[in-house]
C-alpha cells in the first residue's frame, strides 16, 4: 500500500504516509477477518449499462437465500445504486455499539442481509461525483466496517464496464467469481468480450454468463419473439471456454416488480422467466457449492422489504 505514497514524500509527507500506511494495514486486516467467514463471493457485472445486471443481483441473491443459504447482497453501483430500491428495503446502517472501532449492522430482508453505497450519499437523488480513490475506500471500508458474519454468499452488483469499482472489488476480495450479464445483440457481446478480457487480466474466475432479455415469451399465445436475437450469450461463453447459466426471457413483470420494489423471483412461479431466474440460481449454486451449509436464522428485519 505504500506505493500510493509516492517515492517523493517529504519528511513531514512521510509521516503522513506512515500513518496513512498504518490505517490501510488495519484496514486491510479487518477486510480479512470480514472476509474470512464469507465461503463464496460473486461479482456480478457487465460490459454495458441495462442489460439486467441489479435485476440479476437480487435475484440471485434471493434464490440462493430461498435455497436455505447465508446470503450477503452489496451494491457497490454508486452511480445507479438500485438494490435497495428493487427490494423496497428502508432503513439506517446502525453500529453495534459506542465503540469506535465498533461494526456496522447490514439491513436486512428476510434473511439476506442488505448493504449499498447509497447509504454514504447525503440525499439520494444527488449525483455522486467520485475520483477512482474515494471510490476505492469506500468500497474497502464497506467491506471492513460491515458486520457480515458468516455468509455462504456474498453477492456484489457493480456499475457496468470495467472500472474503479469492479478492479477494487476483484483486488479485495481474494477468490471472487464473475457471473457477467449480457443481452443477446451484438453490440452488447462485444462489450462482454471486454469484461472477459478484464476477468483475465486481473485473474478473477469467471462463473459464468447469462444472456437476459432473451426473447419475449407472448402470454397470449405462447409463442417466443427474439426482440435483441437469441443465443450470442451461450455462443460467446463458447468462444470463451466458459460456462453458460442459462438465458432469462424478457417479462414485462421484472419491470414492474423493478418499479414496485418487488423482486421479480416473488411473481407467478409459472412465468418462463420465474423459471429461468429459478434455473439460473440452481446453476450458480451447483457450480459454486456453498460447502458445509449453515442453516438460516431469521434475523430481525432493520428495515422494511417486500420479499
Ligand atoms: N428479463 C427482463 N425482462 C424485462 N425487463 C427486464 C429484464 N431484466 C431487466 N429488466 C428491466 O431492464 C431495466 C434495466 O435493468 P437493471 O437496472 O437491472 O439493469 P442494469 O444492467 O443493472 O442497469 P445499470 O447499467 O443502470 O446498472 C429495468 O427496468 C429492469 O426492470
Amino acid at each position: 500500500m505504500s506505493s500510493s505514497c509516492g517515492s517523493s514524500c517529504s519528511s513531514q509527507q512521510g509521516s503522513t504516509c506512515n500513518s496513512g500506511d498504518a490505517r490501510l494495514a488495519q484496514q486491510d486486516l479487518a477486510i480479512n477477518r470480514s472476509l474470512g467467514k464469507i465461503k463464496n463471493k460473486i461479482l456480478v457485472m457487465s460490459g454495458k449499462g441495462g442489460v439486467g445486471k441489479s435485476t440479476v443481483a437480487v435475484n440471485l441473491a434471493l434464490g440462493l437465500s430461498r435455497l436455505g443459504h447465508k446470503v450477503g447482497l452489496m451494491d457497490v453501483d454508486l452511480h445507479g445504486p438500485d438494490v435497495c430500491r428493487m427490494l423496497s428495503l428502508s432503513g439506517e446502517l446502525v453500529a453495534a455499539s459506542d465503540e469506535p472501532d465498533a461494526l456496522v449492522e447490514p439491513l436486512t430482508c428476510g434473511t439476506m442481509k442488505v448493504v449499498s453505497l447509497e447509504y454514504m450519499m447525503k440525499d439520494k437523488d444527488d449525483a455522486v461525483i467520485w475520483r477512482g480513490p474515494l471510490k476505492i475506500q469506500a468500497i474497502r471500508q464497506f467491506v471492513a466496517d460491515m458486520d457480515w458474519g458468516e455468509l455462504d454468499y456474498l453477492v456484489v452488483d457493480a456499475p457496468p464496464g470495467t472500472g474503479d469499482e469492479p478492479l477494487t472489488v476483484a483486488q479485495t476480495m481474494p477468490g471472487v467469481q464473475a457471473v457477467i450479464v449480457t443481452t443477446p445483440q451484438e453490440v452488447a457481446l462485444a462489450d462482454v468480450r471486454k469484461s472477459i478480457n478484464f476477468c483475465r487480466t486481473v485473474e478473477m474466475p469467471v462463473l459464468g454468463l447469462i444472456e437476459n432479455m432473451s426473447g419475449f415469451v407472448c402470454p397470449h399465445c405462447g409463442k417466443t419473439v427474439d426482440v435483441f436475437g437469441a443465443g450470442g450469450g451461450k455462443r460467446t461463453a463458447e468462444e470463451f471456454d466458459l460456462p453458460f447459466l442459462g438465458a432469462v426471457p424478457m417479462d414485462p413483470q421484472v419491470v414492474a416488480g423493478g418499479d414496485a420494489g418487488k423482486p421479480y423471483l416473488s411473481s407467478d412461479a409459472a412465468a418462463p422467466a420465474v423459471q429461468a431466474f429459478a434455473a439460473v440460481v440452481r446453476a450458480v449454486e451447483t457450480r459454486l457449492p456453498p460447502g458445509r451449509a449453515i442453516p438460516p436464522i431469521p434475523m430481525a428485519s432493520a428495515g422494511s422489504c417486500r420479499i
